[in-house]
């Protein structure tokens, strides 16, 4: 018998619910049950309720509702019956935002929606701008970071925002193609308009916290909705500038796992530098008879994940 974690967490990505008929990705492969996500969600919620001793909190990786949402007019209808899953939950949840959450709402309107978690403000110099960046201390000695994977990005914000600007013209630069979605002959494959990157201010704020970290000798686990690691992901479904993140990272030795979505077949690889990269399988192409959430024990030592349905039982050392 393992000795009692010194806290545990849920995690769960890409639920992308809508009340709408199952799919197809992109590519056609993969089925998407967009109806069905939000029972898988409401078997995760049950699941994690029922855990003792009870979790600390729980991360929710991005895409909590389907850009359908957003054609059909129920994006607000569809975010509550997640918020209301969510909320039978008797502990913290904390939302990244990804791509679909974008396809429904603006950035200033996501702020004022339930999936704003960021607590009131207490740290030093948040980072600069409407980045959603920020940290916290479940327990001594560890934090976890939320970053904002969308800080650069055209999707949530209005044509005139200079962020907005600033984002596309560094798409245009390395894609060059008429359909900025498309990843098709681009030496840099994610720079496609369904992702994002960090800005510099956001990097700067990173490395300062993660010093703060290594002062302190805190173990970090991040979160985001993009991928930062080619061997947790494939080549297009990477943060745009994957390596300035992956660069801030290496510069400390706090970080040991970084968690993502946005991947639905998920990914893992444990880094040069000892980093645990771990991207999640989507519920969103969950049949309806499996699941994708997990629930993670940390020890002084160690993260143990249990994973439900598709996501596999994994340790991860550091
Ligand atoms: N290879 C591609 N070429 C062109 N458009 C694409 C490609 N892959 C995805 N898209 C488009 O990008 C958007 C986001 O893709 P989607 O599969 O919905 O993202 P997610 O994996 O986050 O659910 C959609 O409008 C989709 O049609």
């Amino acid at each position: 018998m393992e000795a009692a974690p010194l806290f545990s967490f849920g995690v769960i990505a890409d639920i992308q619910y809508a009340d709408a008929e199952d799919g197809y990705d992109f590519g056609g492969l993969r089925r998407r049950y967009y109806r069905q996500s939000l029972n898988l969600l409401r078997d995760a919620v049950e699941a994690w309720a029922a855990e003792r001793p009870p979790l600390a909190f729980v991360l929710q990786l991005g895409d909590s509702i389907d850009g359908l949402n957003a054609r059909s007019g129920e994006a607000e209808g569809a975010l509550e019956q997640v918020l209301a899953a969510l909320g039978r939950l008797p502990v913290p949840v904390h939302h990244a935002w990804g791509n679909h959450e974008f396809y429904n709402f603006s950035r200033a309107r996501l702020v004022r929606s339930g999936l704003n978690s960021h607590p009131a403000r207490d740290m030093a110099d948040p980072p600069a701008g409407d980045c959603q960046a920020y940290d916290f201390s479940p327990a001594a000695q560890f934090r976890i970071v939320v970053l904002d994977a969308y800080d650069l990005s055209i999707l949530g914000r209005e044509p005139d925002n200079p962020r907005y600007q600033e984002s596309l013209q560094l798409l245009q630069e390395k894609n060059p193609n008429d359909n900025l979605n498309s990843p098709t002959g681009l030496k840099e494959p994610q720079f496609v308009e369904f992702n994002g990157g960090f800005s510099q201010a956001q990097l700067d704020w990173f490395n300062e916290v993660l010093k703060f970290s290594d002062e302190n000798q805190e173990k970090v686990v991040v979160m985001g909705h993009l991928p930062i690691h080619p061997d947790a992901s494939d080549r297009v479904c990477l943060a745009w500038n994957y390596e300035d993140a992956l660069s801030v990272i290496h510069s400390h030795q706090c970080v040991v796992c970084f968690l993502a979505g946005h991947l639905h077949d998920g990914g893992y690889c444990l880094d040069s530098h000892g980093v645990h990269h771990l991207t999640l399988e989507g519920v969103i192409e969950t049949p309806p008879e499996s699941n994708a959430f997990g629930t993670i024990y940390v020890y002084e030592d160690k993260m143990i994940l249990k994973g439900r349905g598709r996501i596999s039982d994994r340790v991860m050392h550091f």
